[in-house]
């Protein structure tokens, strides 16, 4: 994120986004009073339940459908005063719904991209094939560049709209869940790019994604939609320190884990039985998930409880002289086990 504080590349400013309805029906406002600002080189993450207006607030900040109210600014001017030519030289788009791009070339498509930048007879210059060949490279499907688009997994499909999008060289990238495809490690390397895209080359990057941990670990700022018609702004640690992420995300059985960053269900038959876990490192987290798991609380201190638990794949456990081998049976046996029959575990 830049130091200083330049103007927003994208605002929305007193901002009502919805739905207009045909006529005498009245229009179906799902978020008002929005005032937002992305500013070069931020990541933003958007996150909220499903159905609290993501998608709505995305499509309205692109000028995919008018506001209901107030008014989105691209470089301080307003969108619905640019024409689609100069909108699309400063702010490229992936929507989820799907496009129909018949049997068009992975390259043809990611080159659909320079069509802002290209004269009235289309002629592809050196700088737009740099462009291509730089998009398909950052979004990681430069080895797909010959395929057909139709015969793409979704994941892969899911990049290559990322690819065109990027060729845009946009100064503003919106990618509605843009993850949702995508395996763990393509995560990673998707966020990683996305870092360095804002960063080096100094885009606003808005993105909605359902990945909290993401949004929190990542995002110079998190836009949080509360399912109430409110948009909530600001650094992910306001957010997660407040009561704004655990009062939109959290209800009956789920609480928010300050440590992992994510929404963790709860044990809903009180706190558990506590046992004392003696293990080590790796051993000793994938031991306390797999106690949790069994509704009992790891801790490290002395109590009536203790696993002791050795190295191995499956390892060997002894919870109070009761032995078995592999984390399947321990939670079986820790099931079968109360807090007030210490002497029935030692037997168990
Ligand atoms: N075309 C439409 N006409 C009327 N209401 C709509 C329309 N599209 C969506 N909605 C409603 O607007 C609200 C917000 O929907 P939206 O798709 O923006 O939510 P979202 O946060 O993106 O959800 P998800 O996480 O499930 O993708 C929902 O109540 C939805 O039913």
């Amino acid at each position: 994120m830049t130091t200083e504080n330049p103007r927003p590349a994208l605002q929305a400013v007193a901002l009502a986004a919805g739905y207009r309805r045909r006529r005498r029906h009245p229009a179906v406002t799902v978020l008002r009073d929005v005032h937002l600002a992305a500013r070069p080189g931020e990541l933003i993450a958007l996150i909220g339940p499903n159905g609290a207006g993501k998608s709505t607030l995305l499509r309205t900040l692109v000028g995919a459908q008018p506001p209901l109210a107030g008014h989105v600014l691209l470089d301080g001017r307003d969108l619905t005063t640019l024409s689609p030519r100069q909108r699309a030289r400063r702010l490229a788009v992936t929507l989820t719904e799907p496009v129909d791009v018949g049997q068009m070339s992975v390259e043809a498509v990611v080159a659909l991209g320079r069509m802002p930048y290209r004269s009235w007879i289309g002629r592809e210059k050196d700088r737009d094939r740099a462009a291509v060949d730089r998009a398909l490279a950052d979004a990681g499907v430069a080895d797909l560049r010959d395929r057909p688009l139709t015969d793409l997994s979704d994941g892969e499909r899911q990049r290559v709209m990322v690819a065109r999008a990027l060729a845009q060289e946009p100064a503003v990238l919106v990618l509605d869940e843009p993850t949702a495809f995508l395996d763990v490690a393509r995560r990673i390397e998707f966020a990683a790019m996305l870092t360095r895209l804002a960063a080096t080359a100094g885009a606003a990057v808005v993105l909605s994604t359902h990945d909290l941990g993401f949004a929190l670990r990542r995002a110079d700022q998190v836009w949080l939609v509360g399912g109430d018609g409110t948009v909530t702004a600001g650094a992910p640690e306001d957010l997660a320190y407040g009561d704004a992420v655990t009062r939109t995300f959290t209800g009956e059985n789920m609480s928010f884990d300050d440590a992992a960053a994510t929404i963790v269900v709860t044990d809903d038959t009180g706190p558990g039985t506590t046992v004392r876990v003696v293990a080590d490192g790796r051993l000793r987290q994938w031991a306390e998930h797999a106690v949790r798991r069994a509704g009992w609380e790891p801790t490290a201190d002395p109590c009536d409880h203790v696993l002791s638990i050795e190295h191995g794949t499956p390892c060997r456990w002894n919870v109070n002289g009761a032995q078995g081998v592999g984390f399947d049976a321990l939670v079986t046996h820790l099931r079968g086990r109360t807090a007030t029959q210490p002497e029935d575990a030692r037997t168990g």
